[in-house]
């Protein structure tokens, strides 16, 4: 009865569990390097100088870093702890481009330190620790100016990052991206490579980055007559969206790759300018339909018309985007894939927390404790945003390709989870 079982490239999700448990993510390797190439395929395509930078919140691991590493990616990391798993990976650093609104000194040292390739400079404070820094260390460094375009991409209030009203970035409207790139132009060592936008995240459609790019080039066109200043990048972020359910219509990845280029293309002439290197931020897009989460099912709680809840080994734990955005997932019952749809259910997770539901309904065969359920397109912002409440310890990840299976990261112990604690007695 294999037929009934899921499959992940080319693994039987049953044999999986007997190996490594459940929670687990299950990543299909295939499939991030698919969209990897999908990526860099078409910006090779369009004879065009790009760098794609795997936005490492989404998933980060050594294995995953080695996988952008070996498809020639380069990587964004936000912090300091992004950095140094990218060099445990043994990821080039003239490839990292670092992130962040608040950036730490430490941060910052250990980004000079190791000579990545840039900074993404968000701020007037940030400007001034580096000033301290690159005489310090006796180090130019290169830089990115974040911008904030003005512009409301339709998503979520939370995943939101280029509107005005936002703790990222300078604002164009009221002049502080001008004033950053005045107070570091003419500075010795510190070179201003370029600029950065990211509108948001999860984005179904390319007119929110045309717009931005658009607003980017009256910025640029200014910078010119006023500065005699180009840019040598225009980074445009991340974003692009996924499919979840079946309500999600993400476009191909390499249409929004098409749109950013032939629209930087326009309007570098448009305004005279020459065409700079483009580079983008895509995490989701790249991890997030790889990933599969598995669970046991547990308790079964029918209320007579009402619901009924079917309770999984995890949860908020692993997935918090439910709880947080009302993100929407969908899944499988993974042992009874050929078996006819019976009921609706809602899947909650073991948390001690009434919003801790992953889905509130879902389509399924009957379900009986000890099934397996297989919920899909969770590679991204899951295992990144694993937290520890109720001390539930992190899942294992594993990844699987061509048939065959390697753990990538360990399920934590209980041991692990005290490891810091020290005793008051
Ligand atoms: C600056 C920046 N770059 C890239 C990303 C990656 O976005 P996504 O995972 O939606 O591609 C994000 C997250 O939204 C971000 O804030
Ligand atoms: N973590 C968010 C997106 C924020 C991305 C980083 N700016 C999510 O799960 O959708």
């Amino acid at each position: 009865m294999d037929n009934q079982y899921l499959h992940i490239g080319g693994i039987n999700v049953k044999e999986l569990v007997h190996k490594y448990g459940t929670p687990l993510f299950v990543y299909d390797v295939n499939q991030i390097r698919n969209n990897a190439r999908a990526f860099t395929e078409t910006f090779k395509s369009l004879d065009v100088n790009y760098q794609v930078a795997y936005a490492s919140k989404a998933f980060s691991s050594i294995a995953m870093l080695q996988v952008a590493k070996q498809e020639g990616l380069s990587l964004d990391v936000v912090s300091q702890g992004e950095l140094y798993t990218a060099i445990q990976a043994g990821f080039p650093a003239e490839k990292i481009h670092m992130h962040g609104n608040n950036k730490s000194i430490d941060e910052l040292e250990m980004a000079i330190e190791q000579n990545i390739g840039c900074i993404v400079v968000d701020n007037f404070y940030e400007i001034e620790l580096l000033e301290y820094l690159v005489e310090k260390y006796n180090q130019p460094v290169n830089v990115l100016l974040r911008i904030t375009p003005g512009i409301e991409a339709h998503t979520h209030d939370y995943i939101l990052t280029g509107q005005e009203d936002s703790k990222f970035g300078f604002d164009i409207s009221s002049q502080q991206a001008s004033k950053a790139l005045k107070s570091l132009i003419n500075h010795k060592k510190i070179h201003v490579q370029g600029v950065h936008c990211h509108i948001g995240s999860q984005i179904f459609e390319t007119q929110g980055f045309v717009m931005a790019i658009r607003k980017i080039y009256d910025m640029l066109s200014q910078w010119n007559e006023e500065f005699n200043y180009q840019a040598e990048v225009v980074n445009l972020g991340g974003g692009f969206g996924i499919k979840y359910t079946e309500e999600d219509q993400p476009l191909p990845l390499n249409e929004y790759v098409v749109s950013l280029v032939n629209t930087v293309k326009e309007q570098a002439e448009k305004h005279d300018l020459k065409v700079p290197e483009i580079w983008i931020e895509p995490g989701r897009s790249i991890v997030g339909e790889a990933g599969t989460t598995i669970y046991t099912i547990g308790s079964i709680k029918e209320l007579p018309n009402v619901r009924k809840y079917i309770s999984v080994d995890g949860g908020m734990t692993d997935n918090i985007r439910p709880a947080l955005y009302q993100a929407k997932y969908d899944a499988q019952v993974a042992n009874k894939l050929n078996e006819p749809i019976r009921e609706t259910v809602s899947i909650a997770g073991k948390c001690c927390e009434s919003g801790d539901m992953l889905i509130w309904d879902l389509e399924v065969p009957e379900v009986e404790s000890g099934d397996l359920l297989a919920v899909h397109s969770t590679g991204a912002y899951g295992y990144s945003m694993a937290n520890h409440y109720n001390r539930f310890p992190k899942a294992a990840v594993v990844f699987v390709e061509d048939g065959v299976d390697r753990l990538v990261v360990k399920r934590e112990s209980y041991q692990d989870l005290t490891i810091n604690d020290l005793s008051y007695e």
